[in-house]
């Protein structure tokens, strides 16, 4: 299975990189784990709302070309379905049983995903009402991913 990441921005801080670099390593025995960052267009706080909506526009294009069409899309919306952990775990097994060999997860920059992006969403997953910096997101996201494995794998990892 490949699992692939699309995120805005890059990750600046040492231990968000040791982090991800370590939930990558133990992934590997599961899939093919792989991230792609595309870039962050500047954001001033100054922005008017078409301001805002044409750097989200151009994030989401450069997102929509790293995505294939057979790729499962999961974008990560605040306002998106949540999910319990073994949900989440069932539904990863249940994607792989129908023929879904690659899932990709989309994370947006400091003004979110793009509506275009949305829409090419198989699926929309929250992981609550909090607004978590892209950077922690993709730490906290690739844990789920590891943790759904092990409760697929029967581990006691996931008490
Ligand atoms: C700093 S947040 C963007 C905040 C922006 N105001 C919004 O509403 O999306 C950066 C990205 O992290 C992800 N994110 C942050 N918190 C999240 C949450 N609680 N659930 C799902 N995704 C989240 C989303 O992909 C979001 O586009």
């Amino acid at each position: 299975m490949n699992i692939k990441l699309v995120v805005v921005g890059k990750l600046k801080e040492r231990y968000f990189k040791q982090g991800i670099a370590e939930y990558a390593k133990r992934l590997s025995r599961f899939c093919k784990f792989n991230i792609v960052e595309v870039p962050d267009e500047k954001a001033p706080e100054s922005l008017s709302q078409s301001e805002m909506d044409q750097v989200m526009a151009k994030e989401g294009a450069h997102i929509l070309d790293k995505i294939k069409e057979r790729e499962y899309v999961y974008a990560l919306a605040i306002l998106g379905q949540e999910r319990s952990s073994e949900e989440f775990a069932k539904e990863i097994a249940d994607l792989t049983t129908y023929g879904h060999s690659d899932i990709t997860f989309v994370i947006g920059g400091s003004l979110g995903l793009a509506p275009e992006v949305l829409k090419r969403a198989d699926t929309q997953i929250s992981f609550g009402r909090f607004t978590l910096p892209h950077q922690l997101m993709r730490l906290v996201l690739s844990e789920q991913i590891y943790r759904a494995f092990m409760i697929n794998e029967g581990s006691p990892y996931h008490k």
